[in-house]
């Protein structure tokens, strides 16, 4: 029978009847045979037709979507564009997948997604694009509506999200504490208290209880508290011993990760969702209302001790505290609604960028024991000159000060190159004001989302040379010396008027910590725990960090004290 029916099928093949002769022809004569066994047998030629021009379809297709992927870096399907390929890079590891594509178009490609989503976008990672985005044509490359709408709800009007004149004021009142002496001091003085008083407290309990931990987490209490005394000056207290719940951190996490998730979700579904709250939007909601009522608590209090006007109250240096006392174009106080973006911007800004960057490094130090090495040779030569320690005066209550850290050269680069192969934002957002062309020759229609791979940046050997793959923090010293970057190759804190303003802090407070704790404590990773980045803003550890810690021997530390 089978037999029969593929000859059959060849046999009309031969007649060199197109695809839809053969399907109308068998179409007309299944209606008119009266014969059950040819009947049934029409019917099955069709079918195999059928699955023939359905297969040549699909071979078109495939040869279409090769080319295409050979010019455009990724087949572009019909009405599906390039999401499919998207969804498989998304299963793996997102960051690695997309450097691909970009290394193998030259540094610039441009991912079409299908027409129901908003992801077209130009993806680039040629520093040359890089300098003109972020620096050249640096007005021509807002933020964007695109951006501000997805991020209104939790973001208002703060820093992240504003373009022109709402973000310069933000700016400039910002940059100018930052760079003060006073707000240096309160930066100073409160990591301090959270290192000593909390961080060494918390890991000396998991050696005690020889534990594992999970240090991810705790480097994220501990710069979430440090980052809210800054931004609102109060403490949350979310790093203590026994690790207490924190309903108002894990409200602000849960905030930014459904806000991400407004940027791969068509626009018009995520809005529809909010009218009818339901899914993440309901999230969503729900978080920003325990984030607000947070903020309105902290605002009000500020507002009641800044009307009696103590003594303490002029000594503040907080943001918050600035901001209230500024006025605006007209002489009017900034309101609430505005008081409160401005610090829930900064508490996003400074929350878990060094947290995971450090968690980065320590992951990287214990692949590279020789790093940790000279890492604890300096900071023990600096303490030595200090204190004109001799082997036998090992303090373990030992506290950096401030020209110590900044002397930590070595650790500055071995933390720098560790943000260079894990960049805490991998990835940013820009749009274009009006047509324009990339110093590379792509393109820029009005209204085009541009995407910048950080991560990719990190890696190419174009711009760090054939050990671009490698930890190597001597790649960033010159004669010792800790030697900066152009910020359009080591783009980890962004670079032109929109450079990232904590980034000064940021060092300081990781060689503080890092320095900290590698001075105590030996810090192994547990054996078999995956370590993958997250799909999110900020490069998160996946599972986290999890480690076990132990005490450094006295001798270890004499021996780089003569
Ligand atoms: C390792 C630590 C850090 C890294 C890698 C980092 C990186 C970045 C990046 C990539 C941006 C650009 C974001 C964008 O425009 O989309 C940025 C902006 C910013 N960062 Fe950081 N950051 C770090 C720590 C901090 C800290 C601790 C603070 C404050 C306490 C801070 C404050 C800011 C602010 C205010 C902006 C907005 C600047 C503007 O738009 O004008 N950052 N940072």
């Amino acid at each position: 029978m089978h037999t029969v029916y593929i000859s059959d099928h060849s046999n009309i093949m031969d007649k060199g009847m197109n695809s839809t002769n053969v399907l109308s022809s068998s179409f007309s004569s299944f209606h008119s045979t009266s014969n059950p066994l040819s009947r049934s047998m029409l019917f099955f030629v069709s079918e195999l037709q059928m699955l023939e021009i359905l297969l040549a379809f699909v071979v078109f297709i495939a040869i279409h979507s090769i080319r295409q992927r050979k010019h455009q870096g990724l087949p572009n399907w019909p009405f599906a564009g390039m999401l499919p390929s998207l969804i498989i890079g998304l299963r793996q590891d997102l960051y690695e997948w997309l450097s691909e594509v970009i290394c193998r178009q030259n540094g610039t490609f441009i991912f079409k997604g299908a027409w129901f989503t908003n992801l077209n976008c130009v993806v680039t990672a040629d520093p040359r694009n890089l300098e003109y985005l972020l620096k050249t044509k640096f007005s021509n490359f807002p933020k964007g509506e695109y951006f501000r709408n997805s991020v209104n709800d939790l973001l208002g009007d703060g820093i992240f999200g504003a373009d022109d004149e709402i973000w310069q004021r933000q700016r400039k009142t910002a940059s100018l504490e930052f760079h003060s002496a006073k707000f240096r001091q309160l930066t100073a003085e409160s990591l301090l208290e959270l290192v000593h008083g909390r961080l060494l407290p918390v890991l000396e309990d998991s050696i005690n209880q020889a534990a594992p931990v999970d240090l991810q987490d705790i480097l994220l209490r501990l710069t979430f508290d440090n980052v809210c005394m800054i931004a609102f000056g109060v403490d949350p207290g979310c790093l203590r011993q026994g690790l207490p719940d924190r309903p108002f951190a894990q409200a602000f996490e849960a905030a930014t990760e459904t806000t991400i998730a407004r940027f791969v979700t068509p626009t018009i579904v995520w809005k529809t969702m909010r009218f009818l709250n339901l899914g993440t939007e309901r999230t969503l909601k729900q978080s920003i209302r325990v984030v607000n009522k947070f903020a309105e608590e902290v605002i009000g209090t500020r507002k009641k001790e800044l009307s009696l006007s103590t003594e303490d109250i002029n000594q503040r240096s907080d943001l918050l505290t600035v901001f209230m006392r500024q006025k605006d174009e007209k002489g009017q106080l900034l309101t609430e609604k505005l008081l409160r973006d401005v610090c829930v911007n900064f508490i996003l800004a400074g929350r878990d960028t060094s947290s995971v960057a450090l968690s980065w490094f320590f992951w990287l130090l214990n692949k590279h024991p020789e790093v940790e090495e000279k890492i604890l040779a300096e900071i023990c030569g600096i303490v030595n000159i200090r204190q004109n320690l001799t082997s036998e005066d090992y303090k373990e209550d030992l506290i950096f000060k401030p020209e110590e850290v900044k002397k930590m050269e070595y650790l500055h680069a071995a933390l720098s190159e560790s943000l260079r192969l894990y960049p805490s934002v991998p990835v940013d957002h820009k749009e274009v004001l009006e047509d324009d062309i990339f110093p590379d020759g792509t393109i820029l229609k009005k209204g085009t989302k541009i995407v910048y791979s950080i991560y990719t940046m990190g890696r190419m050997e174009a711009i760090w040379g054939k050990d671009s793959g490698e930890y190597k923090p001597e790649r960033w010293l010159r004669d010792g010396r800790f030697i900066s970057e152009s910020a359009y190759k080591f783009t980890a804190f962004n670079g032109g008027p929109r450079l990232c303003l904590g980034k000064d802090f940021a060092y300081y407070q990781m060689k503080f910590a890092a320095a900290s704790i590698l001075y105590r404590y030996h810090v192994t990773m547990v054996k078999h725990h995956p370590v993958v980045p997250k799909m999110s803003l900020t490069m998160y550890l996946k599972y986290g960090l999890q480690v076990q810690l132990s005490r450094r021997a006295k001798s270890e530390i004499q021996k780089y004290m003569v």
